[in-house]
């Protein structure tokens, strides 16, 4: 099965939306400057085809800059320069998704201009930053011969629409193809999966805003491929006459409030999914709904993420900017793992739980919201709270409701139905058919133990239909996959006591043990974090929280990517 560069591109973009939030506004401009940046990595007819891998591989790696519109210019065969902006002025970097933690790091830091500009230039594909337009990269990974290795650097124009005026003036077929063909479809994957994200309820095509695009125009190549953002992937709830009957009750009781909510379970249990459902069935769903992740956000930026700052707040507040809490005005907020908040985050937190007000970082101006908190984690709070990492005020305040969410081996009644979902899911992800799924399937499923939980049913299910190319499922495989790290670890020598005499017994630490057992993951993956194939799957947690693991352990990720790139050559032992 081959796609064709406009199934790819958009596979590519429908990758970019999940990750990504888009100023409003910016669809049109963004889709024009992102196909025609393309069509400059594939100069080939727009026509050529792909080979499968790259159609089925999702959007690995993704780094968004959003630049100063002053510096953007354009020449007039359209390509973009930039290389001004970060020499002369520090950019403008208003938000950055990327599973590369060195990409991260890199923006973050006064120094990133320059890292930014080797790791760019070391890109296959750039002979320098000033080409780095905003270009998705499609390469070889050479730790899959054979394989291509999709990921995107977008750099978005602050201005937006004017700015994308500028690509309008270059001229040729290309741009026209690129513009009727590729922009639509794009543009309104991109302005539904905003829509999707604020709105409570996925409009139908005749509902849709003034102004959004029905997708029905898109190419046909894929049908429905580009339709699902991320609120839709997240919103379907398996299990309602089922294993979380119990749960959506409590739910009823509570959506008409404004009470504080506590999601607990293990996870992957479908905290956020639940959490989307208390909003949609509260009086605010046609307010916001925001989710943060209490442990991706560094420490030092917490403060600045949740209840924004003023301009000049601190080296790098080039202007205003409004944190979570403001943006889910009237709205729901969801603090995922709020285990991970640090302590001093957590005395500001229980102050806006208590008083409704607070100050934007550098600002005197009480600030009061209206927000419905519901807040999610996996770890145990009572126990943090006896070791002095989670503060007791706090958890009375968010605990009055508390909500416990099974894990999937104590509902094995939904594994029909969720292997059902998940496998139309991943079919229509990867626009493979397969034969359905039989009463033996479901049987191995049954038996598996499940410690990812949904989402590793997802990911089982991803892969099994990979494998399937089209023919039966075969969950022996799928779920072999999944297993490897039992056999070595842990390693004998990790709790094996020292010898008599040599001292205190070298037993490891749960944060040793858990480095390590990171650390394991990234040398198998070599060095991949999301997708099918990526230590985040391999652990059964979610790709932000190992990132944050990462970071608090000191764990670099660069290490084991560059073993993966050195091709044909003794992969580098990372660190210990
Ligand atoms: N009942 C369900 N029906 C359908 N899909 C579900 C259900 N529960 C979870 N999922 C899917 O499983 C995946 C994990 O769910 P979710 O992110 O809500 O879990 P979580 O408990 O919040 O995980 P974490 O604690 O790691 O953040 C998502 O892709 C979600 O769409």
């Amino acid at each position: 099965m081959e796609h064709n560069f406009s199934s790819t591109l958009t596979c590519l973009w429908q990758e970019a939306c999940r990750k990504s939030l888009f100023p409003e506004g910016c669809e049109k401009t963004l889709a024009q400057f992102l196909s025609f940046s393309f069509s400059k990595a594939f100069p080939e007819d727009p026509s050529d085809t792909f080979p499968d891998e790259v159609h089925r591989l999702s959007c690995s790696e993704l780094a968004l800059i959003v630049f100063p519109r002053e510096s953007f210019c354009s020449n007039d065969t359209g390509n973009v320069h930039f290389y001004r902006t970060f020499r002369g002025h520090p950019p403008e970097t208003e938000y950055t998704r990327s599973s590369d933690p060195a990409i991260l790091a890199m923006m973050e830091d006064a120094r990133g201009e320059e890292r930014m500009e080797r790791v760019l230039t070391s890109l296959p594909g750039y002979s320098s930053w000033s080409r780095a337009v905003a270009v998705p990269l499609i390469r070889p990974d050479t730790s899959l011969p054979g394989r291509i290795f999709p990921g995107a650097l977008l750099a978005v124009p602050a201005g937006g629409i004017e700015a994308g005026e500028e690509l309008t003036r270059s001229k040729g077929a290309l741009r026209k193809y690129l513009e009727t063909v590729l922009a639509p479809p794009i543009a309104g994957l991109l302005q539904n999966a905003r829509i999707g994200r604020s709105a409570p309820r996925t409009p139908a095509p005749h509902d849709l805003p003034e102004g959004s695009l029905d997708l029905s125009e898109a190419p046909p190549s894929v049908p429905g491929a580009y339709r699902e953002g991320r609120a839709a992937l997240t919103e379907h709830l398996v299990g309602e006459g089922g294993g979380l009957r119990s749960v959506l009750k409590r739910i009823e009781t509570v959506v008409s409030s404004s009470l504080p909510v506590l999601l607990l379970g293990e996870s992957g249990t479908g905290k956020e999914v639940i959490a989307r459902r208390i909003h949609r069935r509260s009086p605010r769903r046609d307010q916001p709904f925001i989710r943060v992740n209490c442990g991706a956000i560094a420490p030092e930026l917490i403060d600045s993420e949740l209840f924004g700052h003023e301009r000049g707040a601190f080296t790098g507040a080039v202007k205003r900017k409004l944190g979570w809490f403001e943006r889910a005005h009237g709205g729901t907020l969801l603090l995922d793992e709020i285990g991970d908040l640090p302590l001093p985050a957590q005395v500001r937190l229980l102050r806006v739980l208590q008083e409704g007000t607070f100050e934007r970082v550098g600002g005197e101006e009480e600030i009061s919201v209206d927000v419905r908190i519901v807040a999610a984690t996996h770890r145990d709070l009572p126990g943090m709270i006896q070791q002095g990492a989670f503060r007791e005020d706090l958890w009375y305040r968010l605990s009055g409701y508390p909500i416990v969410i099974p894990p999937l081996r104590e509902r094995q009644e939904d594994i029909p139905a969720l292997a059902h979902h998940f496998c139309q899911r991943s079919s229509r992800k990867f626009g493979i058919r397969t034969q359905s799924i039989t009463g033996a399937d479901v049987e191995i499923l049954r038996s598996y133990q499940w410690p990812g939980n949904i989402r590793e049913l997802a990911s089982v299910m991803d892969r099994a239909v990979l494998l399937s190319e089209g023919g039966a499922l075969d969950f022996h495989k799928a779920l072999e996959r999944i297993v490897p790290l039992a056999p070595d670890s842990p390693r004998e020598s990790d709790i094996s006591p020292a010898p008599l005499g040599a001292g205190p017994p070298a037993f490891p630490t749960l944060d040793e043990a858990m480095e390590r057992h990171i650390r394991r993951a990234l040398e198998k993956t070599r060095g991949t974090i999301e997708g099918p194939e990526g230590a985040a799957r391999l652990l059964g947690i979610n790709p932000h929280t190992l990132r944050a693991r990462m970071r608090r352990q000191g764990i670099r990720w660069g290490e084991y990517r560059r073993s993966r790139d050195l091709s044909g050559q003794e992969r580098r032992k990372p660190p210990r």
